[in-house]
């Protein structure tokens, strides 16, 4: 039986630890995340001859590591690699939720957009294209109320249908300005050398231009650690610098 980790992310108070008590039967326990203070609570579940180890990560507004919260939820996506991403959208709220959900299909593309709370939507007259948005992004949206286990059926085979690669899905990526864009060109093709494809070098680059020192901190002692592990053979000589 094999064990896929799906990470569930998004902006505070969208139905996450809902979600993950409804999917694991309130099994869940606590732990710390890297020595942070930070909780992140992990469970369990198995469907169709499956293991899934689930993460409910702190709710975020953005992952720009300014805040622990942010930073325990970057690095697990980032580092941790998770096989899925559920980003969890608040239905009535959406497009201040889309926020979180660009930024995050910008690290992984290994996403599955879950549109929550659609019980309060309908109530309140919001109707939702989820079709609209798939195609947009060219990733899963599905439809749900966590608090009434609706639309879980869908989620739960799109899950299966996902880690079994039956379902291919694409990095989004935004087009920056002409300027940042030619930068980014320029030093992109440089760390995806050292990094190959174990991150993603469009992200980085970006985080690079913006100036993120602390992901440099970060990437250094990662990718060190790795190095140590022997798990990658170009990362030898490379330490980030501005
Ligand atoms: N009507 C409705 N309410 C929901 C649904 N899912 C969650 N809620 C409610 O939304 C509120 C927030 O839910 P949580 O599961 O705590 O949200 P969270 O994303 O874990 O929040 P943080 O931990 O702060 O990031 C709670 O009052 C839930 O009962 C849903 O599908 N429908
Ligand atoms: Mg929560």
């Amino acid at each position: 039986m094999t064990t896929y980790k799906i990470a569930l992310a998004g902006n505070p108070n969208t139905g996450k630890s809902t979600l993950f008590n409804a999917l694991t039967g309130l099994k869940q326990h606590t732990g710390n995340w890297a020595g942070k203070t930070v909780e992140i609570a992990k469970g369990s579940f198995k469907f169709l001859n499956d293991n899934y180890e689930i993460i409910d990560l702190p709710g975020t507004y953005s992952l720009y590591a300014t805040s622990s919260d942010e930073e325990v939820a970057r690095d697990f996506i980032l580092f941790k690699k998770p096989d899925v991403t559920i980003v969890v959208l608040d239905a009535t709220a959406l497009e201040r939720n889309l926020n979180i959900l660009l930024q995050i299909l910008e690290i992984t593309n290994k996403v599955i957009v879950c549109i929550n709370l659609i019980d309060e939507a309908e109530r309140k007259g919001i109707s939702i294209n989820d079709k609209a948005l798939a195609d947009e992004l060219k990733v899963p949206v599905i439809k749900v109320s966590a608090r009434n286990k609706q639309g879980f059926d869908h989620l739960l085979n799109t899950i299966h249908k996902f880690v079994h690669g039956k379902i291919v899905t694409k990095f989004y990526s935004i087009n920056y300005s002409p300027e940042l864009e030619m930068k980014i060109s320029q030093i992109e093709p440089m760390i995806k050398k050292i990094v190959g494809n174990h991150l993603p070098s469009r992200w980085l680059a970006v985080q690079l231009l913006d100036g993120n020192k602390d992901l440099v901190e970060r990437l250094t002692s990662h990718l060190s650690h790795k190095l140590k592990e022997g798990q990658n053979d170009h990362e030898a000589k490379f330490t980030f610098t501005f």
